[in-house]
């Protein structure tokens, strides 16, 4: 992860000046979506860094301890064994924090592990309780903690009540970075996305993030033009980097090309890379892996072929 945001003073008089025109952002969004793609060896350079960039998520009720096979054997017939290539981390509930560790140490992976916290999705517990599970998440060896947001306070506009809540929640991370997710599908308008996405840089976290993936509206790109301008304009005032994660939906190769994309566009090159860019997907790899396969060897392999079928 790179050098850590360390936030700043609410400054309630920046958050309430914040107009966001709609019109112009829709436009925006489908501007970057009718961009040309990179193709042939070029979209297989730009499918790998994506790989690189993915937060490999699973955030089921059933998860079990074996539930994330890493198949070494495929990455070698692809001849990725030794490029280094590599998820940006996995995700997962803190109660399979502790297994996730234990797997990829006995593996010999220094791959980091997340794991959401706060009462994920919802939010919807004791201060006190989502505090603690940071904690818990934390002490199992979790490096990077995704925490959620309090819509109710986002929704009522009670930012000053938000911005100490993230505070806390950053102060039990200790080391450990912080995403911040946003609910974006809860927030109601591009306005409230800007200004939440202001008031959690402002507490100091390290990422912002679109969705829980359990919303009926997940990362859409309107939303995530709202969010890299609120990224880009903390940084012109405060000279910090904050990273963007976009989660919830995003399924295909051809989706993560459009996300690069984005990114490069709107925040530039140094946001290129799993310290400032994240993908939150559980089943991205799969499609990225294909197209890579494809690519390689001229057919497409089965799904069963590939390590996250
Ligand atoms: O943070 C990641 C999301 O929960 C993943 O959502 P997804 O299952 O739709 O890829």
């Amino acid at each position: 992860m790179s050098a850590r945001n360390p936030g700043m003073n609410l400054d309630l008089e920046w958050v309430s000046k914040v107009r966001v025109n709609t019109q112009a952002v829709l436009k925006r969004a489908q501007q970057i979506q009718g961009q040309k793609l990179p193709k042939k060896q070029w979209q297989a350079a730009w499918l790998l860094k994506a790989v690189t960039c993915i937060d490999l998520t699973t955030l089921a009720g059933d998860d079990t301890p074996p539930s994330r096979p890493v198949r070494h054997d495929r990455l070698k017939e692809m001849d990725m064994h030794d490029k280094g290539v590599t998820t940006g981390a996995v995700c997962v509930y803190p109660s399979r924090v502790a297994d996730a560790v234990k797997t990829l140490k006995a593996a010999n992976s220094s791959l980091p592990v997340a794991s959401v916290a706060t009462g994920f999705p919802a939010g919807q517990t004791p201060l006190e309780t989502r505090l603690q599970e940071v904690r818990l998440a934390v002490a199992d060896g979790a490096t990077e903690i995704d925490i959620v947001i309090n819509r109710t306070l986002a929704i009522t506009g009670q930012w000053e009540a938000m911005y100490d809540e993230i505070r806390q929640f950053r102060e039990a991370c200790g080391d450990a970075h912080m995403k911040t997710i946003l609910a974006i599908g809860e927030l109601g308008t591009f306005t409230n996305v800007y200004k939440a996405s202001l008031v959690s840089m402002m507490a100091g976290s390290d990422f912002i993030k679109t969705s829980t993936g359990k919303e009926s509206v997940n990362a859409t790109y309107p939303v995530a033009i709202v969010m890299v301008r609120a990224i880009r304009d903390y940084f012109l005032c405060t000279g910090q980097k904050v990273g963007f994660k976009p989660a919830g939906g995003i399924r295909t190769a051809q989706e993560s090309l459009v996300w690069l994309t984005l990114i490069k566009e709107e925040l530039g090159n140094d946001w290129l890379s799993p310290l400032l860019f994240r993908l939150g997907a559980s089943s991205l790899l799969a499609d990225i892996e294909r197209q890579i396969y494809h690519h390689v060897t001229g057919r497409y392999a089965a799904y069963h072929e590939l390590p996250m079928a």
